[in-house]
This record gives C-alpha cells, sequence and structure tokens, in this order.
C-alpha cells in the first residue's frame, strides 16, 4: 500500500457535463481547472505522456491504478536536444488516477509525481474509481468535465473549437544542422522525440512554427508534426500544405499532420467517439497482413472513403477499422495516425522515418 499524506490533501470533485460527479483527493497544484476527460489505457511513460502537447486542452485519465512510482527525470539538454520529456512543460490540463505514489525510485528521477505537478500548476485528482469513470466516457464517449475545489465556479470549456496550436507551436525557429538535405520540420506542437528521430537519419532539420511563412526557405522534404485540437480549426495551415502539395515537396505527416495533410488533399475528418491513447494500438497495413503495435494519442480520424484518387489508405486499426495512414500512389507524401517516434511506446513503425528520408 503506497502511503500518501492524505489529510493535506482536500477532498474535491470531478464533475462531468453529463451530470455525473465523482470525489477524490487533490494533490499537484490547487487550483479549479476544466477541460475535456478523456482516456489513456497505457501502463508506463506518464513523463513522456504528460509532456506530449497533443494533450492541451485535456483532463487525462489513466486507466493503469498506480501512477508516479518511478518518478520523474530531469529535462536534460545533450548537443542542444532536450532529452527524457517530449516537450518543456507538462502540457495536460489536469490528471485523474486512482492512487498516485509519493514514494519513487529510479536511477534517473529527480521529481516525485506531486512535486513535478506543482511545478507546472497543474492539479491532480486522485482516488476516483477510473474503471467506472473509463465505462462512462466509453458509453457517452469523451466529454468535457472539471475539477471543482471549494465552491470555485468554473465553466465548461471545450477544446475543439480553440486554436490550440498557438499555444504550443514555438515562438521563433530553430535549425538543427547535421547533414546536407534539410527537413522543414512544421511544429504543431511537435513531441522532441521527432526531431531525435529525423536528426538519427543524418539530417538537418529547420523548425518552424507553425503559422511561418515557409516560402522564404529552401527544403528537401516537410514533416507535419503532431498537435492538439481539431484539424478543420486550422485552415491557414491547410492552404499553405495544398501549396506543398502542388509543389510535390516529400512530405511526412504525424498524427495532427497526417490529418492536415488529408484536408489538405481533399480528404475528411471526423471525431472518434474517445479516441485512440494507449501504447499497444495493434495496426495493420491494408495491403498485406502486416501488423503492428503503436503508440497513440488521437481523438480526430481521417474518413478513409474521403480520400481523393491518388491518395491509398496505408493503415488500419485493428480495434475500430479506422484509418492510421495514407500515403500517395506516384507522389512522395506520407502520413500515419499513429507515432512512429513512439516514447512512450514501441518502436516497431520506426521504419516510417526511412520510408519518408528514402523520398527525400
Ligand atoms: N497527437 C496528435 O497529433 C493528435 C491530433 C488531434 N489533436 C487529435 O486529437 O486527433
Amino acid at each position: 500500500m503506497i502511503k500518501n499524506k492524505q489529510s493535506a490533501h482536500p477532498t474535491v470533485k470531478l464533475i462531468l457535463k453529463d451530470g455525473h460527479i465523482f470525489e477524490g483527493k487533490l494533490f499537484g497544484a490547487k487550483r479549479s481547472v476544466a477541460g475535456e476527460v478523456v482516456f489513456n489505457t497505457g501502463m508506463v511513460g506518464y513523463p513522456e505522456t504528460l509532456t506530449d502537447p497533443s494533450y492541451k486542452g485535456q483532463i487525462l485519465v489513466f486507466t493503469y491504478p498506480l501512477i508516479g512510482n518511478y518518478g520523474v527525470p530531469q529535462l536534460e539538454e545533450t548537443d542542444d536536444i532536450f532529452q527524457n520529456w517530449e516537450s518543456e512543460k507538462i502540457q495536460v490540463q489536469a490528471l485523474i488516477v486512482s492512487e498516485y505514489s509519493e514514494k519513487y525510485s529510479h536511477w534517473n528521477s529527480i521529481f516525485s509525481f506531486d512535486n513535478w505537478l506543482k511545478k507546472f500548476d497543474v492539479p491532480g485528482i486522485y482516488g476516483i474509481d477510473t474503471r467506472e469513470l473509463t465505462k462512462i466516457l466509453r458509453e457517452h464517449g469523451t466529454m468535457l468535465g472539471k475539477i471543482v475545489v471549494g465552491n470555485d465556479k468554473v465553466e465548461y470549456y471545450n477544446p475543439d473549437v480553440d486554436n490550440l496550436i498557438s499555444k504550443v507551436t514555438p515562438q521563433k525557429v530553430e535549425e538543427y544542422k547535421n547533414g546536407k538535405k534539410r527537413i522543414l520540420l512544421i511544429d504543431c506542437g511537435c513531441k522532441f522525440n521527432i526531431i531525435r528521430k529525423l536528426l538519427d537519419k543524418n539530417v538537418s532539420v529547420l523548425r518552424v512554427p507553425y503559422d511561418y511563412d515557409i516560402e522564404k526557405e529552401n527544403f528537401d522534404g516537410v514533416v507535419l508534426s503532431n498537435g492538439p485540437g481539431n484539424p478543420v480549426v486550422y485552415k491557414q495551415l491547410i492552404e499553405s500544405v495544398k501549396k506543398i502539395i502542388k509543389k510535390q515537396v516529400p512530405t511526412l505527416g504525424i498524427c495532427m499532420g497526417h490529418q492536415i495533410l488529408s484536408l489538405a488533399a481533399g480528404g475528411k475528418t471526423y471525431k472518434l467517439k474517445y479516441g485512440h491513447r494507449s501504447q499497444n494500438q495493434p495496426v495493420k497495413t491494408v495491403d498485406s497482413n502486416k501488423c503492428y503495435i503503436t503508440s497513440q494519442n488521437h481523438s480526430f480520424a481521417v474518413e478513409t472513403k474521403s480520400l481523393p484518387r491518388g491518395w491509398q489508405p496505408w493503415f488500419e486499426n485493428l480495434n475500430d477499422y479506422s484509418n492510421e495512414g495514407m500515403r500517395h500512389e506516384r507522389l512522395p507524401f506520407l502520413s500515419v495516425q499513429f507515432h512512429p517516434e513512439a516514447t512512450p511506446g514501441p518502436i516497431d513503425t520506426d521504419f516510417i522515418f526511412d520510408e519518408f528520408i528514402n523520398k527525400v
């Protein structure tokens, strides 16, 4: 049994938009917060998961019952690249766990889970029956919710209508020189491991904000990163990706990048009932029986039937058969809904980066 200093933790409420109320104990930052409540069924990798900018605007439920027992490592910088986390801070609005561990043990960890949340002013609630909560979210679908401390007045907040990418995209351009070929990384809230993976392939990376005027740059390939929110909100980005398609520059889209590339190509996206969030999502290539276990974090999906002529579905999800990727039959465009960069999760689909680099 993991002992937390419960007396110091006030009882607070988790209120869902449909009227369900759960009581739990507050840890991390002491404040009320609203967002979209989503669940993740991964068993490990909370430092990487909580720093993934795609979670902006969301209150995350971990279904794994005990979180925090290996602590959290320091954000380290080696050769200008950050290590251990996927961005420079915790990105979720708040989190919901059954039990958290104040005690931790890992050679590389320096924060307890509670202290880490406090450092970034993120509240957490524990003592919640996360199985019951997840069943509600599976039945009803993802729902708006709020964590309310005392008599605080908190409005519901719907992240799907907000421009969340503007909150996580970098403020300035950054160049990582590592080879002759130059990849333009359009950073919509990029996980650091996408940059690490590209540099592993000996290419230079020009990392730019999502609304950067790319006309003035020279590049050999484009990576459209992952990112938070609803893809149809980003009209200007979709327009600039249309220009990239016209120029036939080799392009790799990852998660949000896959959705944006599909919309720019003339396809459609829709919202899944409760999304895919975990490190054990099975996908299969459409034209063979090859399967891969993938890391995922998304709410929206590309409608396979909407893909225009020439754009072929590449992978499908084996749980719900939704689209997991596409590629063009002649032109150098490919994109995936899952995360080939992993962190957290299996590295089975690392070959996606090679397929892209081969086209550059
Ligand atoms: N990880 C991502 O890029 C997520 C994309 C998008 N925000 C979604 O939820 O579908």
